[in-house]
């Protein structure tokens, strides 16, 4: 069978669905392909269903603290069947619209199955061959599992085999301690595992400000989470409790035995099976499909969107690449990718909102910097609500007082951090944050008080 559209989208992932509608919109027709779940990572097996866990354990978390807010409950108890068919429905129900909304779309055909490329404008899946002037690529990525020593020979899970069962692991060791392990990590520990976070860098989350990697580290060991960086020599045996982990090859045989094994080391791009050979798309060695600052492939009429480029391993990025591409496609727009500001959070709790430069970045620039900070026990909100960990702070340039970067690990600082992101985007620096009345009483509100509190750094 062959049949001919306008445009082909490979993936159903967080901007493949959003591509084809304003395709279809602009009255043409599309072919939609999906190998697995219709949303891809970020609906099923990323972002929903983790931020759905992560509500779980708040929730679990608050009741055992409620006497500190002079509210007296019984025992505490984790209903693993209960917590699993929330997270479960909350994902399903959002595959569910998008497919609704797919098979929605005039001019749209939803094809079921694995999608490669034959040439620059066919893409075979199973007996079906499609042709298109227009390809758009948005196949994600998966997680990475690395050819570790005895790796071969233990269970493991991933974030998707994890978040398919409403096991409750007695003590799960997490190879990883960056976005992945450590949301999990503390999901699980609140839920009453013990846990344990096998970092190999020399501390977590590698990409982050020192002070903001230690005070995460405090978090999570304070609610119990054993963290052992710098584990250089990770192998894995059988052990008839479950699983032993070897952490170090100097010492002895400093080993941790855990019931049961998550791997959060990283994420592959899902292009090594797409035929991209036949259509001549280059790649990067880690198999990153190489794009321009417009997302467009070496190959003219192909784009790439989402993980797969490379450019971002966001839910937010995703989307933002679908903009980028719809619009300068259809609107006669110019718009790049580098025009973007790096932002994102990290959903332990309290959580981490970030947006452009860590301070060790800024410095990098060789600019003379100047940093405002606070710790959340001085944000006022945060007293009330009596969750006062974590710090802000915001890293101002000392010459053109524009805003380089601003980290906010406290509570709502997923949400706060817009504050600076928006000024940024919208050109301001760090006189107009000061000079933005905020509403009292939030997080928010600290921020322009920070910014009038910058002090040079040594
Ligand atoms: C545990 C976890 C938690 C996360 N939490 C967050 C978060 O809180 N916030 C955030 O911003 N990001 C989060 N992310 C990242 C986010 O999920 C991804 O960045 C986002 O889903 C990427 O979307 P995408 O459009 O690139 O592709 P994906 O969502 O990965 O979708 C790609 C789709 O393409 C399909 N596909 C692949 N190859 C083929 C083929 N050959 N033929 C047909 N179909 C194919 C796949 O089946 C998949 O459905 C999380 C990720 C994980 C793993
Ligand atoms: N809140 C969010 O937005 C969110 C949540 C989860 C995932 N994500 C996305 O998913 C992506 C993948 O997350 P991730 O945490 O798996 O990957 P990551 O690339 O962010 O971190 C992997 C971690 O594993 C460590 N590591 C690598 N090899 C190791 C080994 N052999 N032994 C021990 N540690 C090892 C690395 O040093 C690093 O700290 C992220 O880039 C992120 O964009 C986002």
């Amino acid at each position: 069978m062959a049949g001919k559209f306008d445009a082909i989208v490979i993936g159903t992932g967080q901007a493949g669905p959003s591509m084809a509608g304003r395709l279809t919109d602009a009255g043409m027709t599309v072919a939609v392909v999906e190998r697995h779940l219709i949303g891809g990572t970020c609906v099923n097996t990323g972002c929903k269903p983790t931020k759905t866990l992560v509500a779980s354990a708040y929730a679990a978390h608050h009741a055992r603290r409620s006497a500190d807010y002079g509210v007296i409950t019984g025992p505490i108890g984790i209903d693993m069947a209960r917590v699993h068919a929330r997270s479960q429905k909350i994902s399903v129900d959002s595959r569910n619209g998008n497919e609704t909304w797919l098979r929605s779309m005039k001019g749209c055909t939803l094809i079921r199955g694995h999608a490669r490329f034959e040439s620059a404008k066919t893409v075979r899946v199973g007996d079906e061959l499609l042709e298109a002037e227009r390809i758009f690529i948005n196949v994600g990525g998966r997680a990475l599992v690395p050819d570790m020593p005895g790796v071969g020979e233990v269970p493991f899970f991933t974030n998707s085999s994890l978040l398919d069962t409403d096991l409750l692991p007695d003590h799960l060791v997490v190879v990883g301690g960056s976005y992945i392990g450590l949301e999990f990590a503390q999901i699980y520990a609140r839920f009453g595992s013990r846990v344990t976070v096998v970092e190999k860098g020399p501390r977590l989350i590698g990409r982050e400000d020192a002070e903001i990697s230690d005070a995460v580290r405090s978090i999570l060991e304070a609610e119990g989470i054993q963290i052992r960086t710098g584990a250089e020599c990770i192998r894995f045996a059988r052990h008839p409790d479950g699983v032993a982990v070897g952490l170090d090859c100097s010492e002895g045989v400093p080993e941790t035995i855990g019931s049961h094994l998550l791997l959060a080391v990283g994420r592959r791009p899902n292009t090594d099976d797409l035929g991209l050979e036949m259509a001549g798309i280059e790649t990067d060695k880690r198999g990153y499909i190489q794009v321009n600052d417009r997302l467009e492939t070496n190959v003219p009429g192909i784009w790439a969107l989402g993980d797969c480029n490379g450019r971002g391993a966001f839910t937010h990025t995703a989307y933002n690449d679908f903009e980028i591409v719809a619009q300068n496609l259809l609107d006669g727009a110019n718009r790049k990718v580098t025009d973007r500001i790096a932002c994102y959070a990290l959903y332990v709790d309290p959580p981490l909102g970030r947006v452009g430069m860590t301070e060790t970045e800024a410095r990098a620039t060789g600019s003379r910097i100047l940093v405002g900070r606070r710790p959340m026990r001085r944000v006022g909100r945060a007293v009330e609500k009596d969750e006062q960990l974590g710090f802000m702070k915001i890293v101002v340039d000392a010459d053109t007082d524009a805003i380089l970067g601003a980290a906010i690990l406290g509570t709502s600082g997923d949400e706060a951090i817009h504050t600076v992101l928006d000024i940024m985007a919208a050109g301001g620096n760090a006189a107009t944050l000061r000079h933005t009345m905020h509403i009292h009483p939030t997080v928010s509100e600290l921020v322009p008080t920070i910014a009038g509190e910058l002090r040079p750094v040594s």
